[in-house]
């Protein structure tokens, strides 16, 4: 008898009948809405496997799923799965790293381009019709090229915007990461430094860890004030990786040149956010990884970690806490 999954959210065509071939299931289809959490736990209770993007992975969610062996998530990071009730429940927790690295690096480059030359806030001004207005020099940015750029989590995607600026953009790259990288150092000239001097040393601080304790407002009001005034800051980690209100004060007051995030304390963003009055800086609906190309790979990927926990193998990608 084949095993049944529950996937909470659409998924493309390619990777329903991959699932169809290997396992009876159920999809929630609806796009923009999620489903009750509620609904969700009684969908888990005869499930022997599920793809849950985007929802808590905790004990209540946990509870009472005696047949749940995996669940998977369509991303690489993974706070939101409370990896204790995972192992407690004896379900493994599985996410999508690797496919997406030079995907969302590209992403992350962009941001780069943007807060350093202020393509967005530049775009709103000639859409805005104001071209003309102001002189030209009012518009000058800072270069990006033979800069310093500071990377906090030198992981796989940290690697891949190293790559972009080393060999792209003959930038200096300096990092900051819980264990030292040789291998970075040897291949992109980078340089491992302490938080805080990386902070005084970098045009550009991009941020791509993981959210943990650890983490957790890493980058605070005392951390943007040892940045230059000319610096700009990248969030393509997690939104409570940073103080956010800390930075849109640093934003107002021009202790940081711009910022550019991808990811935010409360996504979607609300409509009266701060961030949406401000000039100087570019933002982006968390979009790091998603692009026509790389969503299915990504999709194939947990769908094939959730059909092996489901047959009682050891899925490809189980994270770390859970190996
Ligand atoms: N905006 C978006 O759409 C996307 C965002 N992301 C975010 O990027 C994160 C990183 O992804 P990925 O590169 O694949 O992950 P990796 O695990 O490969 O890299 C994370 C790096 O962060 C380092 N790190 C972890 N904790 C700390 C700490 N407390 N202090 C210093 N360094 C630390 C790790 O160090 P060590 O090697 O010593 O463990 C590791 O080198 C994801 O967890 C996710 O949150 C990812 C994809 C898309
Ligand atoms: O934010 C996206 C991810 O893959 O993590």
């Amino acid at each position: 008898m084949k095993p049944y999954v529950y996937i909470a959210h659409p998924i493309p065509s390619k990777v329903e009948a991959y699932i169809a071939e290997h396992c009876e299931y159920k999809i929630w289809n609806e796009a923009n809405e999620k489903i009750p959490k509620g609904q969700l736990k009684e969908e888990l209770k005869s499930a022997d496997g599920a793809i849950l993007t985007g929802y808590d992975v905790d004990e209540a969610l946990l509870a009472d799923t005696e047949k749940l062996k995996v669940v998977s998530t369509v991303s690489v990071g993974y706070n939101r799965y409370d990896t204790a009730a995972l192992k407690k429940h004896n379900v493994y927790g599985t996410h999508t790293p690797h496919v997406l690295d030079e995907t969302v690096a590209d992403l992350i480059f962009g941001l780069v381009l943007s807060g350093g030359r202020r393509i967005a806030e530049l775009h709103e001004y000639v859409k805005g019709g104001h071209w003309g207005e102001e002189p030209d020099s009012a518009f000058y940015g800072y270069d990006i090229h033979q800069r310093t750029l500071g990377i906090i989590g030198m992981g796989r995607i940290g690697e891949k915007i190293a790559k972009r600026a080393r060999f792209g953009f003959d930038m200096a790259i300096r990092y900051y990461n819980r264990s030292r990288k040789p291998e970075m150092e040897e291949k992109y000239d980078a340089v491992r430094l302490e938080l805080d001097e990386l902070l005084k040393q970098a045009d550009f601080v991009v941020l791509i860890v993981p959210l943990t304790d650890d983490t957790y407002q890493l980058i605070g009001q005392r951390e943007l004030e040892l940045m230059k005034s000319s610096a700009v800051l990248i969030n393509g980690a997690r939104g409570p990786v940073v103080d956010e209100d800390a930075v849109v004060q640093a934003l107002k007051n021009e202790t940081i040149f711009s910022a550019a995030l991808d990811v935010f304390e409360k996504e979607p963003l609300p409509s009266d956010h701060p961030l949406l009055s401000l000039r100087n800086v570019t933002l982006t609906p968390h979009i790091g990884s998603a692009t026509r190309n790389t969503d299915e790979s990504m999709m194939m990927r947990a769908a094939e970690n959730m059909v092996q926990g489901a047959y009682g193998k050891t899925p490809k990608d189980v994270v770390k806490e859970l190996r």
